[in-house]
């Protein structure tokens, strides 16, 4: 591994969970084994970064982000052992290792709960946790998962108070205020980046304290402890990552940066569904406004930007208008629709149309940020609305056409999830030994487009600027470093379109489409009646077409 403190600058991360990747003692689920044994093909195609979901101890009633136990490997994926020889092994292959630290909450089958509850009122023990006497406390608080949980508060009944949770009653909210609670968290950050993990992923980050009179969200405390956090990777683990997961505006989330002393990363969420609403409404006002609307950040940072990943489509940062269009436009059948959100894949929500596929992920590999690519997606696979809450989208990697799509040799019925065999997405077809076999299938298209971007710092760390267009279909912008400007044109239409643009800063330069190495003709610059400079430049874009260009001076 080279030392580059920077490095999640020019990350391509690539998001998978163990239990749906493969499974390599047939009993039905992924595991770190089956999981090394596919590092070659993560290797081939291309990405830098690996993103685990949670593989911790946990009862499972929320996929793992219910913690039992925060150092060790729940044994249906195997040993700590196994996750060690991964780690190495995916190191060897210049591959980093991004895992959870789920810090806001735990399992209330966590020890430190089971002690909690019948501890005395006002121990330390007690205190892990945030009680009251009524449910009334925080009542500004919204409610995030509201399609399972009517209140953020629970009773229970062994310590005969409520108790404080933000998602499903069964994962209590650790509480900040205990300083033991804050220590304990640096053992477990410790235990990890001492194993030497590169990166931590803070789920659900901005909930961490509680203040009344407020809606518990983004407080000073919140940000002082990440900042806490942050000297002491520093300090201990300079060239390690913290990815913070703070669903939020634009305007909150960058406080998530600090001066460039808190989280390194911080996902993009607003950026998300606007970049499916202007594909759907053939506009790219959407990506522009909330682009603009987001304040910039310090050089050492960068946003992690992603078109799905493994919970619903969310539409929490979204006006209630803009939501029903996504609802409209997305998810029409109640039973895509859960939480705040849509419940489907990246192919599915585009009608398995490769066009739009190609297109938002020529989006999300140049637009600024580093792309987070959720597993599967490269291969355009299905999801299954009716397996229940965010399952859908959690379904067997599909490697091949043989039983149970090469994933596991278990008897399918035993698999965690059934692999996907609806006749649009089945593993017969849709899975990476066909694909691999194709020059022309997505997955190929993928591996291209991913080396391209890795060519090209200037789209983790150029400047960023939109080019006025004079078609709205037609979203323009501009990537520049000083070593080279990369003019990328986007058209967010289901026609061809055309559009002029004013390019008379690269006046007497020669664009040179970046796929094919095509030159097209020189931006030619006229002069205007005022005396001034003018380079006005003409493209036309098939549907859904896109183009990367070099501007190269002639
Ligand atoms: O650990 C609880 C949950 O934490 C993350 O949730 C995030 O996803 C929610 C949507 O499912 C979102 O609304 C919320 O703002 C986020 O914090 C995690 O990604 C979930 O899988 C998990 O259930
Ligand atoms: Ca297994």
């Amino acid at each position: 591994m080279t030392t580059n403190p920077l490095w999640y600058k020019n990350a391509i991360i690539y998001e998978l969970s163990v239990r749906a990747f493969a499974d390599s003692n047939g009993d039905g689920i992924g595991d770190f084994v089956g999981l090394t044994q596919k590092l070659d093909y993560l290797q081939e195609l291309g990405v830098t970064a690996l993103w685990l979901l949670p593989f911790f101890p946990s009862p499972l009633r929320d996929d793992g982000y219910d913690i039992s136990h925060y150092t060790s490997v729940n044994s249906i994926y195997g040993t700590l052992d196994d996750f060690k020889t991964f780690l190495q092994a995916a190191h060897q292959r210049g591959i980093r290792v991004i895992i959870e630290l789920i810090i806001n909450h735990t399992s209330d089958q966590h020890p430190w709960f089971e002690r909690a509850r019948r501890a005395p009122e006002g121990s330390l023990e007690r205190d892990f946790y945030v009680w009251s006497d009524t449910p009334e406390k925080y009542s500004d608080t919204r409610i995030i998962f509201q399609d399972f949980e009517t209140s953020n508060w629970s009773w229970d009944g062994i310590a005969k108070a409520f108790y404080w949770h933000r998602f499903y009653h069964h994962q209590p909210d650790l509480n900040y205020d205990n300083p033991a609670v804050r220590q304990a968290v640096f053992e477990v950050l410790d235990f990890w980046m001492e194993l030497g993990v590169d990166g931590l992923r803070l789920d659900a980050v901005p909930y961490l304290y509680e203040r009344e009179g407020t809606n518990c969200e983004n407080l000073p405390e919140t940000h002082e402890y990440l900042k806490s956090l942050r000297s002491h990777i520093d300090h201990k683990y300079p060239d390690r990552m913290l990815l913070a997961e703070a669903n939020q505006w634009a305007e909150d989330a960058v406080k998530y940066y600090g001066d460039g002393d808190e989280c390194h990363m911080n996902f993009h969420f607003p950026l998300m569904p606007r970049l499916f609403m202007s594909l759907r409404m053939e506009d790219s006002l959407p990506i522009v406004d909330i682009l603009q609307h987001t304040p910039p950040i310090p050089d050492n940072c960068q946003w992690a930007i992603f078109l799905r990943n493994h919970d619903e489509l969310t539409l929490e940062m979204v006006t209630d208008e803009d939501r029903d269009y996504m609802y409209n436009a997305y998810a029409q059948d109640p039973a895509m629709r859960v939480n705040v959100g849509i419940r489907r894949r990246l192919a599915p929500l585009l009608g398995n149309d490769r066009r739009q596929v190609e297109l938002l992920n020529s989006l999300l590999f140049s637009l600024p940020g580093t792309p987070v690519i959720y597993y599967g997606d490269e291969i355009g696979m299905g999801d299954n609305v009716y397996l229940g809450d965010r399952n859908g989208v959690r379904t067997p990697m599909q490697w091949s056409s043989d039983r149970n799509a090469g994933f596991s040799r278990a008897a399918s019925q035993r698999l965690y999830f059934p692999v996907i065999v609806d006749a649009e997405y089945h593993y017969v077809t849709t899975n990476v030994e066909v694909q691999s076999a194709n020059q022309y299938s997505l997955l190929s298209w993928m591996k291209q487009i991913i080396a391209l971007r890795k060519q090209f710092s200037v789209f983790g760390s150029g400047d960023f600027k939109f080019l006025p267009s004079s078609n709205h279909k037609i979203l323009a912008f501009v990537r520049a470093d000083e070593q080279i400007n990369v003019l990328v044109v986007a058209n967010l239409s289901a026609a061809a379109q055309t559009a002029t643009f004013d390019l008379s800063l690269f006046a007497n330069h020669v664009p040179t489409e970046m796929f094919g190495q095509t030159e097209f003709p020189a931006i030619n610059a006229k002069l205007a009646p005022d005396g001034t400079a003018d380079a006005p430049y003409s493209l036309t874009l098939a549907p859904y077409g896109f183009y990367w260009f070099v501007l190269n001076p002639t």
